[in-house]
């Protein structure tokens, strides 16, 4: 799983802001899903704080990058080692808590068998203050600190992620979204996004009931004005489109390295997070803006690192124990 070496070795390190979902996950790993009125012993277990956009921003700082995760969190015990894990991690946080600031659990049962993981979470259920998000990116103005390269956003909070992305088209980020399954209100979010990655359950409305079929999916996303689009499938190959501007559309895909899958819980979260360090590793184009620096080359290049980080995620239980693995010295 060794890559080919640092995607810019001599550049500054990439800056990511991730705009979504925090929880706390509690993993548990069985051999077996429980069945109904079980109890059963769990081999192993893990607890960390989770979310598609807090695992992301994880990965992006894992893999040498700065970054920021604007999210409700709070206060109170869940609301502390969702502090602690990314502090660990090295990840700012921007508390974006509402009035209302209840921090979800995500109770994640994972197969020892299958390496499948089933998720019960009442997901982001606070409500969201962006004004901290706004006040966080006049304090770094202020102080001279470079915008951000890119901006995630994983779907969860909608006004947040709009804060971010108005951010980004302000800075010239590179603008990416977790797609992940279809979800109403996505379509406000997607026209704003230079890259797409969604799962092979993004169903959008067809003319004819929702679009199943890939080449559908990415006609649609390109309709919309989307440049690149990364299609996910678990352990599949990971099929892209790029599609600038009046040139041809081009298309390819990676198969992600076969390995001994233990948890697959997050993997799709690290992807994300390391085709985010990938792409925003690219640095800055001619007119100054990360988004120009991107081509055809260097989605594909970075999906194919992103397929490596994220299947040497799953050999390890939750979405943390893999940074600190032996072999993720290779990235
Ligand atoms: O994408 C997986 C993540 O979101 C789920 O809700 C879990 O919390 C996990 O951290």
């Amino acid at each position: 799983m060794m890559l080919d070496g640092p995607v810019n070795a001599s550049a500054p390190a990439p800056t990511g802001l991730f705009c979504g979902l925090a929880v706390v996950d509690v993993v548990q790993l069985v051999d077996s899903p429980p069945g109904p009125d079980e109890k059963m012993t769990a081999v192993d277990q893990a607890v960390s704080a989770g979310g598609p956009a807090t695992n992301a921003a994880v990965t992006f700082a894992a893999l040498g990058g700065r970054a920021a995760l604007a999210a409700p969190v709070g206060t109170g015990p869940l609301a502390e080692l969702v502090r602690a894990d990314l502090a660990q991690h090295g990840v700012e946080l921007i508390d974006c808590s509402g009035a209302r600031g209840s921090l979800s659990v995500s109770s994640c049962t994972v197969s020892a068998t299958t390496a499948q993981r089933s998720v019960v979470s009442t997901n982001g259920r606070a409500t969201v203050d962006a004004d901290p998000l706004l006040s966080w990116a006049r304090r770094n103005r202020d102080a001279g600190l470079p915008a951000p390269d890119t901006v995630l956003v994983d779907g969860h909070y909608p006004a947040l992620a709009r804060a971010g992305l108005d951010l980004a088209i302000g800075w010239g980020s590179l603008r990416i979204m977790d797609a992940g399954s279809w979800k109403d209100g996505a379509e406000q979010l997607i026209g704003s996004c230079d890259v797409v990655a969604p799962s092979a359950r993004f169903f959008p409305p067809g003319p004819d009931g929702p679009l199943t079929e890939p080449e559908e999916v990415a006609a649609w996303l390109r309709g919309r004005g989307v440049t690149g689009i990364v299609l996910t499938d678990g352990a599949r190959p990971v099929r892209w489109w790029w599609h600038d501007g009046p040139r041809p559309s081009e298309h390819g895909q990676v198969v992600p390295p076969q390995v001994r899958a233990l948890d697959t819980l997050g993997a799709g979260d690290v992807f994300h997070g390391a085709l985010a360090h990938a792409l925003a590793s690219h640095g800055r184009g001619p007119t100054g803006s990360t988004r120009q620096a991107v081509d055809t080359e260097s989605l594909s290049d970075a999906v194919r690192r992103a397929c490596a980080v994220a299947a040497a995620s799953t050999t390890t239980l939750g979405a943390r124990a893999w940074i600190t693995a032996p072999e993720s010295g290779a990235f």
